[in-house]
């Protein structure tokens, strides 16, 4: 288990916690309340800031839940928060509903946070590259993608 240092900007808020031991994100709440009408986003603080060893990053990912009883999600998904990042990790949430407002209170659970190891690679420029069987196909060349109306009903 690695030890990340975290400074409470906002010494009432949690810090991030795994819900359960084998979770991959640690939960990250907001500090402010907040209301997002239909297609508005905001910058939302979480009153966290950390120092993640170098050849880590996290990345801040939207909510399962929220996303499917409110539609609530994060604009650029995963936010990524470089290891010499020491301002405040902020969220910015989006409201996909179409006519429902989602109202948020300090203290909810917005987001949760994956700490991964990350690799730095050099970048050596050649004007060939090696063969392989994908080549260059991309964008659904294997076929088997589902239509545009085609969705899935939640129940
Ligand atoms: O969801 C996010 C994404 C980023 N950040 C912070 C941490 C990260 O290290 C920094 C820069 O993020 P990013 O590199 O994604 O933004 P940029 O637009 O490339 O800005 P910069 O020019 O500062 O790198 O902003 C957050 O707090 N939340
Ligand atoms: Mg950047």
């Amino acid at each position: 288990m690695l030890d990340v240092t975290v400074t409470r900007l906002d010494p009432d808020v949690a810090l991030p916690v795994y819900a359960h031991p084998g979770d991959a994100g640690a939960d990250l709440v907001t500090t402010v309340d907040v209301s997002l009408a239909p297609g508005e986003r905001a910058l939302v603080p979480t009153g966290i800031a950390m120092a993640l060893p170098d050849g880590f990053a996290a990345f801040v990912h939207p909510r399962s839940g929220l996303a499917l009883r409110a539609g609530l999600s994060i604009v650029n998904a995963p936010g990524t928060i470089d290891a010499g990042y020491r301002g405040e990790i902020k969220v910015l949430l989006i409201n996909h509903d179409r006519s429902e407002t989602v109202t948020l209170s300090r203290g909810d659970r917005i987001a949760q946070l994956v700490v991964q190891r990350v690799e730095h690679v050099r970048f050596v420029e050649s004007e060939v590259l090696p063969e392989t069987a994908r080549g260059s196909g991309g964008y659904g060349s294997t076929g088997g993608h589902a239509t545009a109306d085609v969705h899935e009903e939640s129940s």
